[in-house]
């Protein structure tokens, strides 16, 4: 008899099996990781149970929710979307709808930007960093945890971002250094930063008409999209950076594959020397850090 897949009284192994294999079907890329991260979400197992224990039953109420999940990912809701949450540098971040989902090559600049922050901490200088554009908090998030001694400040135009990263902050246990501002670029940020970070938004109109429906429509179309040549974010971080930053600090910034070149150029106009820059795992280019 043919098998359905989240028939209850399947087990672990099977019902994963079979959902890798709708997926699959389906043409869905990653079909084996949504597999298991459907399939573990609905059951609250991990990664080691299936392999510890492949034959554990699954329940009725396991069974259908695995069919909810496995229907909303085959008509094309991103598997993170679905699960509510997704990792970035070991934290693991709510979304909310408008938020864009954390992306593994935005690890990048905060791999960057690390060594300089640790050193300076080291050496007992303040570590005060700006993330703008702050999505779910993941930059800021990710450095606080990483140094103990830093304190963040995260702005958003998005007030439901803002919140969302407000509670990113709660849940991963990092909030009492972390402060949230509803804010167009510098508009509302007061103060000094020995850091401002940012993953702007930066892709052209044009770029977006040809993205992938997945991307278009789960992910808030301002977390993406920065005018006709896909640059206005920097324009607007360049020229207000110098006012926030103290002496020494760093400007450190999330790129598009092909702008490194007019990123610096708009940056060297407003004074600042491009001091350090990393791909990501693709080879593209992909962080850029400046100083003045
Ligand atoms: C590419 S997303 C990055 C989100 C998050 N930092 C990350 O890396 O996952 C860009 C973010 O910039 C925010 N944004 C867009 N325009 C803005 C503006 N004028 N002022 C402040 N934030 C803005 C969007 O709401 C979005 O959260």
């Amino acid at each position: 008899m043919a098998e359905t897949p989240g028939v209850a009284g399947e087990t672990l192994d099977a019902v994963l099996r079979r959902t890798r294999g709708a997926l699959a079907a389906a043409g869905i890329a990653d079909a084996s990781l949504d597999a298991r991260l459907i399939v573990e979400h609905a059951t609250s197992t991990d990664r080691m149970d299936v392999i510890r224990d492949p034959g554990r039953p699954v329940s009725r109420d396991e069974a259908l929710a695995i069919e909810a999940l496995l229907a909303r990912r085959l008509a094309g809701e991103p598997v993170h979307r679905i699960l509510g949450h997704r990792d970035f540098y070991g934290l693991t971040l709510g979304l909310s709808p408008d938020t864009l989902e954390p992306r593994p090559d935005t690890e990048t600049l905060v791999d960057l930007v690390l060594p300089r922050l640790r050193r300076a901490a080291a050496e007992g200088r303040p570590c005060r960093i700006l993330d703008l554009g702050t999505g779910t908090g993941a930059i800021a998030l990710a450095v606080l945890v990483q140094i103990p001694q830093a304190h963040a400040v995260a702005a958003d135009i998005a007030p439901g971002a803002v919140e969302t990263a407000r509670r990113n902050a709660l849940t991963n246990g990092l909030s009492e250094r972390f402060e949230t501002v509803v804010s167009d670029w510098f508009g509302h940020v007061s103060g000094c930063f020995d850091a401002i970070l940012s993953n702007p938004p930066y892709i052209t109109d044009t770029e977006y008409a040809a993205l992938a429906r997945e991307v278009k429509d789960h992910d808030p179309v301002r977390a993406l999209v920065a005018g006709a040549d896909g640059l206005d974010a920097y324009r607007a971080i360049a020229a207000g950076a110098a006012q926030h930053l103290r002496p020494g600090g760093i400007v450190g910034l999330e790129i598009g594959a092909s702008q490194k070149r007019a990123v610096t150029a708009l940056f060297e106009t407003e004074g600042y020397v491009l001091l350090d820059a990393a791909s990501d795992l693709g080879g593209r280019d992909r962080a850029l850090v400046f100083g003045r």
